[in-house]
C-alpha cells in the first residue's frame, strides 16, 4: 500500500490539502487495480492492461463495462464485508472465449462500497450498484472503509434519524412489501428509521397533525411509503397545525356578502385585510409579512421583525426537516415530479443521499355555509391536484373498490359516468348518448386544480374556493422532497 502526498495534485490549492490514498487492491468482475482516493471520491484503474481491465478474445478487445470511479455524493454506504471471493475476470458470458481466458476466484478480506447507477434505458431510474474490492489484509480493508466514511460524514442534507408511515393498503395492498424492498438501503446507510404502519385513514394525519415539533426535532424528515393521496394526508396533518398565514383574498363581491354576515365578520376581516395589502401585479405571491400586518401570528412572534429564514424555522422542527415519498399508491404522480421514476428503489436512494427538489404546495380554501347560516372556511393543501364534482364523486366511489388496485379508478369512472341521470333520461328516450353534455351535470364535469396560478379563485356550483401557491420563498424548507429533480 502507498500513501501518497498532496503534491501529486499540484496546482489546486484545495486537492492539495487532501492527502491522496492509493493502493493495489482487487475489484470484483475486474481484476487487480490502483484504487485512488481522491478529494471528491474514488477512482480505480486496471493493472492488468494498462488501460481499464478487459482482455482479448479472438483479436477482439473485452472490456468490461464497469465504470472506474465513484463521488462520495453517489455513495450511501461503505462496509467491510467477510473474507469471501473476488472474481478477477468478468469474461463469463463471452462464450468459447470463457474457456480461454484465466478467470479465477481468490478468497480475501474486501470493502464494499453502496453506490448506484443510472439505467442506460431510463436516466431517472436508479439501480443499486455495488463495488467489492479485495486485499488480503484485512486491516487495509478497514483502513479504506474509515477514510471512506470520513469523507461520507462530510457530506450535507443526509438524513440521520426519519419518521416512516407505511400505508399498508396503498396501491395494490403493497404498502408494507414495498418497505420491505427498501428498507435495507436505509440499514445499510446507517438511517434510523421509526415506522408506524397506518391503521385506517386518518391515522398519519393524526399523528402529524399532534406531534409536537419539539418531538419531531429528532427527526430529519417524515417519508410516506404510499400513494399521492397518503402523502397529501401527512403533508395536511403537518400544516394543519402549523401554517397560519392568511386566507388569500377574496373578490369584493363575495367581501361584501360576508360582511352582510354579522356572524362572519372576523372571516371577512381576515380576508378584507389580505386584500389591502396583496398587490397582485407588483407581487405574485402572497407576501410573508402579511402574517405580522393581518396581527395573526400564531408562531408566537407578534412584533414583525422575524425574517423569512426565521418563519421556517418557527414552521419547521428543524431546518434539517425534509418530507419524501417512496411511491406504493396507484398514481404516484407526486414521486414523477421529483425523481421522475415511479419506483421505490430510486426514490430510496435519494432520500438516502439527501438529494433535494423543491415542491409548490396549494393552499386552498372552501368558503362553506354552516347549517347555522355562519359561513366558514375549509382548509387543505395539496401537493399534486386537489379534485372537484366528477372528480370526486368518481375518488369517493373507487374507495369501495380498493381491493381492486389501480383499476378501481376505471371501474369507479365508469359507473359513476354512467349513473348520471341525465344520461339515463336521455337512453329512455330514446337519445344518442355521445351527444350527451355532461357538463349540465357536474357545472365543473372533472375540475382539478392541477395547474394552480399562483392565486386562482373559483365559484363552483354556487360555492367559493381559493387557491394560493405557497411561496416557495416562504416555504423553502417546507416543501422540500427528499429527491433531486427529473432529468430532463
Ligand atoms: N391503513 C389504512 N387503511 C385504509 N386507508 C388508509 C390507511 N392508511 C391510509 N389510508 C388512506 O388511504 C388513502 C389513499 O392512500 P394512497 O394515496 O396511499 O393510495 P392510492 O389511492 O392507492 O394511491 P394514489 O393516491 O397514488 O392514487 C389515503 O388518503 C389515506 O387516508
Amino acid at each position: 500500500m502507498e500513501i501518497n502526498g498532496g503534491d501529486c495534485n499540484s496546482g489546486d490549492k484545495s486537492q492539495a490539502e487532501t492527502s491522496v490514498l492509493s493502493s493495489k487492491v482487487s475489484l470484483n468482475h475486474v481484476g487487480e487495480v490502483t484504487l485512488t482516493l481522491n478529494s471528491d471520491g474514488l477512482s480505480w484503474k486496471s493493472l492488468d492492461s494498462g488501460d481499464n481491465g478487459g482482455s482479448t478474445c479472438l483479436g477482439i478487445k473485452l472490456v468490461p463495462d464497469i465504470p472506474t470511479e465513484v463521488k462520495f455524493s453517489d455513495i450511501y454506504a461503505v462496509e467491510v464485508a467477510d473474507s469471501g471471493m473476488i472474481q478477477e475476470s468478468n469474461l463469463t458470458s463471452v462464450g468459447e472465449c470463457f474457456l480461454g481466458n484465466e478467470s479465477h476466484d481468490s478468497e480475501m478480506n474486501h470493502f464494499i462500497i453502496h453506490s448506484f447507477q443510472k439505467s442506460k434505458s431510463q436516466a431517472c431510474l436508479w439501480i443499486v450498484a455495488m463495488y467489492s474490492f479485495g486485499h488480503k489484509d484485512l486491516q487495509t480493508c478497514q483502513m479504506w472503509v474509515n477514510k471512506i466514511n470520513d469523507s461520507l460524514n462530510k457530506e450535507v442534507g443526509r438524513p440521520r434519524n426519519l419518521l416512516v408511515f407505511v400505508h399498508p393498503m396503498s396501491g395494490k395492498a403493497n404498502g408494507r412489501r414495498t418497505w420491505e424492498h427498501v428498507a435495507p438501503i436505509f440499514a445499510r446507510a446507517k438511517i434510523n428509521t421509526k415506522v408506524i404502519v397506518t391503521q385506517r385513514a386518518g391515522h398519519a394525519f393524526d399523528v402529524m397533525k399532534s406531534t409536537t415539533n419539539e418531538e419531531l426535532n429528532s427527526y430529519d424528515g417524515v417519508i410516506a411509503v404510499g400513494g399521492d393521496g397518503f402523502f397529501n394526508e401527512i403533508l395536511n396533518g403537518f400544516l394543519s397545525s402549523r401554517h397560519k398565514a392568511p386566507f388569500p383574498p377574496a373578490p369584493s363581491d363575495f367581501l361584501d356578502t360576508l360582511r352582510n354576515d354579522v356572524n362572519s365578520l372576523d372571516y371577512a376581516s381576515n380576508v378584507a385585510c389580505s386584500e389591502t395589502h396583496y398587490n397582485k401585479e407588483s407581487d405574485p405571491l402572497l407576501p410573508s409579512s402579511a402574517h405580522n400586518e393581518l396581527g395573526l401570528s400564531p408562531l408566537g412572534t407578534d412584533d414583525g421583525s422575524h425574517s423569512i429564514d426565521q418563519e421556517i424555522e418557527y414552521l419547521l422542527p428543524n431546518q434539517r426537516f425534509r418530507f419524501g415519498i417512496i411511491p406504493a399508491g396507484s398514481t404516484d404522480a407526486i414521486v414523477i415530479c421529483t425523481t421522475g421514476a415511479r419506483d421505490p428503489i430510486t426514490s430510496a436512494l435519494h432520500i438516502a443521499l439527501g438529494k433535494r427538489v423543491c415542491l409548490d404546495v396549494v393552499q386552498v380554501v372552501r368558503w362553506k355555509t354552516t347549517s347555522t347560516s355562519k359561513v366558514e372556511p375549509c382548509v387543505r393543501y395539496a401537493a399534486s391536484f386537489a379534485g372537484y364534482g366528477f372528480y370526486g364523486d368518481v375518488i369517493t366511489e373507487s374507495e369501495k373498490y380498493r381491493w381492486m388496485g389501480p383499476k378501481r379508478y376505471d371501474y369507479a369512472g365508469t359507473k359513476v359516468f354512467l349513473r348520471h341521470r341525465h344520461l339515463t333520461q336521455l337512453a329512455r328516450k330514446g337519445g344518442n348518448p355521445l351527444d350527451f353534455n355532461f357538463v349540465e351535470h357536474y357545472k365543473t364535469p372533472a375540475f382539478t386544480f392541477t395547474s394552480f396560478g399562483n392565486e386562482s379563485v373559483w365559484n363552483l356550483d354556487g360555492e367559493l374556493f381559493q387557491a394560493h401557491k405557497l411561496s416557495a420563498q416562504v416555504f423553502r424548507g417546507l416543501v422540500c422532497l427528499f429527491a433531486s429533480g427529473p432529468e430532463v
